[in-house]
């Protein structure tokens, strides 16, 4: 913990002591002494705070300050509410994100100031303390909280002509969002999504309260402190040497094939739901098993996915393909991936049938080009 936060801390701690006797009014200025304390306290260093905001956003530069930055934020309610006020704020609208078309025909979240959000719920007639209903989902590279707000209460089509965008639903825009709106989107409405359905405790029934970050929930009846929950998702490209192991359920997209996944069962270690997945699915035995990345999946719910490479031996790779998962599954040459990693664009309705790979933003493509490079690599230096 280095000195800043230590100080930032202790000032929370006395502005969360004092919180429950203040008034609104005596909160903000409770928000203003902690902002000129802070101030005086990093004045020496040469460091000074915008306008407008009481966490010093321009101290926090590089990755291990905004991770700090962001989690006194989860920790502290009047730091965040200070943060809200000078962040980036994007909209949903019953879990429908807002965005606007890009330059290559991409999509990106609509960055809104807490101004701008202000001035049209008021101009919408609502009421804006629903601002506070807002979400911390991040921090830009320029050191910016981004928080997410739904305001499923408006009229959709109205927020959407005010803020020059368009609502869209996310299994639609995903593939369309560039890189760091994936992500960021996706969390973002898995978040909203929480907060919804955990609005009542399960051991108690009475309502739970969020902290200002929207990290956490409570039960003050229980004391039991809720938090966003992912459900842990294996992924595996099973490769017998030369070939690679893809399988295609009946709900799948026509011609698309994808690395095996399946759900952790409970208890289950990363190894064994990756063995038992592939075992139930197509009936053979995973010989080893390497790690190479993870995503967080925002489909249906919210997965945490774990993705691995691993082998089978090449005398045993005879499939036993359980239809009652998986309509079909497959071995591919490195011929054939390459060729279907390169379809760029979903097969429409009346193309010819076509074999295809899952888009960019997918860990099942991620996985599938590694093991495309490899194969290319070991061909190279063999000559
Ligand atoms: N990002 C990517 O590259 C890919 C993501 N996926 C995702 O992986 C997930 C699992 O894929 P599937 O092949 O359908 O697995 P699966 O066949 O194990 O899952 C389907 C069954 O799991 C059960 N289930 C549903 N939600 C659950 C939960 N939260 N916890 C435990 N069990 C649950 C249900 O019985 C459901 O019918 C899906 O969410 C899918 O969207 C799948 C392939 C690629």
């Amino acid at each position: 913990m280095n000195i800043l936060q230590k100080h930032k801390n202790r000032l929370c701690v006395q502005a969360e002591a004092a919180e429950p006797h203040q008034s609104s009014s005596d909160q903000s200025g409770l928000i203003q002494q902690v902002r000129s304390r802070m101030a005086s306290l990093l004045r020496p260093l040469r460091i000074f705070f915008p306008a407008r905001c009481c966490v010093p956003t321009r101290f926090y530069s590089g990755f291990v300050s905004r991770m700090r930055f962001l989690n006194s934020l989860k920790e502290c309610d009047e730091a965040c509410v200070a943060a809200l006020q000078n962040a980036h704020i994007f909209l949903f609208h019953r879990l429908v994100p807002l965005l606007q078309q890009t330059g290559r025909g991409n999509l990106s979240p609509v960055f809104l100031t807490y101004s701008d959000v202000q001035s049209v719920l008021q101009k919408l007639g609502s009421d804006e303390s629903l601002l506070k209903e807002s979400i911390l989902v991040g921090c830009s590279d320029q050191n910016q909280a981004q928080f997410c707000l739904d305001v499923g209460e408006l009229d959709q089509a109205a927020v959407a002509e005010e803020f020059k965008g368009c609502f869209m639903d996310l299994r639609k825009a995903f593939f369309l969002l560039n890189g760091s709106g994936a992500p960021l989107v996706a969390k973002a409405q898995a978040l909203l999504r929480w907060h919804q359905i955990n609005r009542f405790c399960g051991a108690t029934g009475q309502p739970t309260q969020r902290n200002q970050a929207g990290s956490q929930r409570v039960c003050s009846s229980s004391s039991i402190i809720y938090y966003p929950k992912m459900s842990p998702v294996v992924i595996v490209l099973v490769s017998d040497g030369k070939r690679c192991l893809l399988g295609r359920q009946s709900s799948f997209p026509r011609g698309m094939y994808s690395a095996l996944a399946g759900f952790c069962d409970m208890g289950e270690t990363l190894e064994e739901a990756l063995c038992r997945e592939v075992a139930e699915e197509v009936g053979v035995e995973l010989q080893s098993i390497s790690y190479s990345s993870s995503q967080h999946w925002p489909f249906p719910h919210s997965s945490f996915m774990l993705g691995c490479h691993a082998t089978v031996s090449p005398a045993h790779t005879q499939l036993n393909v359980d239809l009652s998962e998986l309509e079909d599954a497959r071995w591919f040459t490195v011929e054939e991936i390459s060729s279907g990693l390169q379809v760029k664009t979903t097969p429409r309705r009346g193309d010819p049938p076509s074999f295809w790979l899952p888009p960019k933003h997918t860990l099942a493509n991620r996985l599938i080009t590694e093991w495309r490079d490899r194969q290319r690599n070991s061909k190279d230096s063999m000559g």
